[in-house]
């Protein structure tokens, strides 16, 4: 894919100062030269909709992160109401056979990256984020919320079973009994009941407030060694990234048979349904 470089002036909290832009279609990442903490930011209007292309993006931009020797990554989205609407459904629904296939690939590759990555990782959390959205919030290793927006593992609701993997990322941030308890009700958490639990960290009253305080937990490495610091990361993450790179076929095969059962089509083409109907009032 072709990637435009830019150099832009943008304004941030400590005045203006300039940055190393890459942007393509549906993620931009920008890296701030005085921080060297790189911004990626997820602009797939309308929702944020994880489909097969944003998630390839995605995995990309992490790879340029990392390869650009970032001093952290901040997760983000341009939407100012959504931070990602979890999956793209519609990749799901009535799906046509490979490319299904290539898009829960795709969805692994980006886990791996995220969940494994080696620079420290955070999530400005600048809106709503259910289910995928939450998955990819829950990969970082630190969270920050604006008010007034929901985030959790909604897939029971939707008739879907989350993949150990995606609890694997819940786990590292909640206790077992909460998160299988909220996994088993499928609940969205407001965020101020998700501070409270420990889903996020912490609140921030605008987006700019988020970042800063997602650059400062990035901060608090400063005087850490970063190959130490890095190798420790894995090793805690180690055990949940071995069993999907060990299981990713049977994962491939497990999420395809469930998908095609008729009970799932008709569950997901009625959730759609709602969702349209619900845009349209
Ligand atoms: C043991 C075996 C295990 C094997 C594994 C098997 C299966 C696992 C499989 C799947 C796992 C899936 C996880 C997911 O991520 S599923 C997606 C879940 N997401 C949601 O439920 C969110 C739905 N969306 C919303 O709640 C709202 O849209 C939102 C709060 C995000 C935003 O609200 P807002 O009012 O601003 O916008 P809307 O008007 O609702 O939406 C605008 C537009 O976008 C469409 N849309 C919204 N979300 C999605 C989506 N996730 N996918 C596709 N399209 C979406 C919506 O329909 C509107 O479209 P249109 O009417 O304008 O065309």
């Amino acid at each position: 894919m072709m990637r435009s470089k830019l150099l832009s002036l943008v304004p941030c909290a400590t005045g203006p100062f300039r940055t190393m832009s890459t942007t393509t279609k549906l993620t931009t990442v920008e890296v701030n030269d005085k921080t060297g903490i790189a911004t990626l930011t997820m602009n797939r209007p309308p929702v944020n909709g994880l489909n097969l292309d944003l998630l390839r993006d995605l995995r990309q931009s992490i790879a340029e992160i990392e390869g650009n020797k970032s001093r952290g990554l901040i997760l983000t989205s341009s939407n100012p109401t959504i931070f990602s609407a979890g999956l793209d459904i519609m990749e799901m629904y009535k799906p046509d056979k490979e490319r299904v296939r290539a898009f829960w690939t795709a969805l692994q590759d980006a886990w791996l990256a995220l969940y494994g990555s080696s620079v420290p990782t955070a999530a400005a959390i600048n809106g709503h984020s259910p289910a995928g959205g939450c998955l990819l919030a829950t990969s970082c290793e630190y969270r920050v919320m604006l008010p007034k927006f929901t985030i959790g593992l909604n897939e029971t609701k939707l008739g879907i079973v989350a993949p150990m993997w995606f609890m694997s990322s819940f786990l590292s941030v909640l206790p077992r009994r909460e998160a299988e308890r909220a996994l088993n009700q499928g609940r969205m958490f407001t965020t101020d009941e998700a501070l409270q639990i420990g889903l996020v960290d912490e609140a921030a009253g605008t987006k700019e407030e988020a970042l800063e305080k997602c650059a400062q937990f990035i901060g608090t490495f400063a005087k850490v060694n970063p190959i130490a610091r890095a190798l420790t990361k894995q090793q805690f993450r180690a055990a949940e990234l071995e069993q999907l790179e060990s299981e990713r076929a049977q994962d491939l095969e497990k999420f395809l048979f469930f998908i095609n059962q008729p009970a799932v089509q008709k569950g997901l083409g009625i959730y759609l349904e709602s969702l349209k109907k619900k845009a349209k009032n």
